[in-house]
């Protein structure tokens, strides 16, 4: 009898709120997905329906009066809910890492970035971890490594700085990447590149990945399947090509009505993206 697979990532019937009695409040309610190995999976929604209480959630990063009240989230055969807090915390980083909205405030402006990404590498000679840190900021693309871990991240901009905390989430081999609004923050041009760059790297290191973000646009060009949430439920949950050609809740129409220029028609997104990372390219060549 053949046993049926069992998910990289699952969450069931996940409710997180506050946690005060007096003003008790459920910011996600009965929320569950699953995400399998090496498979993009998309959450989108507009601002404020718990986009990155779920983040934080998953992280265990959530924090007084805010707290999990219910529901599993599970790390192929863990529970993340039931480890001990020392625990989850080798597990963040190294099994599953995060890459931030705003990548300027996600770095120390006082420490160089190397000194950044090496104590991310907290194990291993330290001639090793420089060349791994060096390895992996050339895998993202940015142009003189060596350089670039001597910088402080004021010195960078805001598109090289998010390759560098790209970088930084990948040092250790994560099973998962969360990318919350990782484009959100960026010059239009720049945003193509790194959609770009996040699909080549889960791509070739066969990562799940939970891609976060407002624009059903955006999400279009990366995920395998979307879940789609509004006041902190899901309201639709399916195959992105389904979800995108015929999407059966109102609330998923008026995001796709919001998508400029896409429509309902994805070649034409397609293109305006290529369009994108073409005008990239030549800026960033410039
Ligand atoms: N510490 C907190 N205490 C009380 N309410 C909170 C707290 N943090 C978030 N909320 C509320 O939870 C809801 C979800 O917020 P969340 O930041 O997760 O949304 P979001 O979808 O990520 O929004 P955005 O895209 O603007 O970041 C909002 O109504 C917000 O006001």
């Amino acid at each position: 009898m053949s046993s049926i697979p069992q998910p990289l990532f699952e969450i069931s019937g996940l409710h997180t709120g506050i946690t005060k009695p007096e003003n008790g409040r459920c910011l996600l309610q009965d929320v569950s997905f699953h995400i399998d190995q090496g498979e993009t999976v998309a959450v989108v929604g507009e601002s404020g329906c718990g986009k990155s209480t779920l983040a934080l959630s998953i992280m265990g990063l959530l924090e007084a009066p805010l707290g999990i009240q219910s529901g599993r989230i599970r790390l192929q055969d863990r529970d993340l809910l039931q480890i001990s807090k020392k625990e989850m915390k080798r597990v963040r980083g190294t099994e599953i890492a995060i890459v931030f909205q705003d990548p300027m405030s996600a770095f120390h402006p006082m420490i160089p970035l190397g000194a950044q990404l090496m104590e991310c590498l907290k194990t291993g000679d330290r001639r090793v971890r420089i060349s791994r840190c060096l390895d992996m900021l050339d895998r993202v693309g940015l142009p003189d490594p060596g350089k670039q871990m001597k910088s402080y991240s004021f010195e960078l901009s805001g598109g090289m700085l998010q390759r560098v905390m790209i970088a930084m989430a990948l040092l250790n081999g994560p099973k998962l990447l969360i990318a919350d609004e990782p484009t959100t923050a960026l010059d239009v041009t720049v945003q193509a590149s790194i959609l770009r760059l996040l699909k080549d790297i889960q791509q070739e290191f066969g990562m799940g990945m939970l891609f976060i973000s407002h624009d059903l646009g955006v999400v279009s060009e990366l995920a395998d399947r979307i879940v789609v949430m509004r006041q902190g439920q899901v309201v639709e949950y399916g195959e992105a090509s389904c979800l995108l050609d015929n999407p059966t809740h109102p609330y998923t129409r008026h995001l796709l009505e919001m998508v400029p220029v896409l429509g309902r028609s994805l070649p034409a997104k397609v293109l305006t993206y290529d369009q994108h990372v073409l005008q990239t390219e030549v800026v960033e060549a410039i």
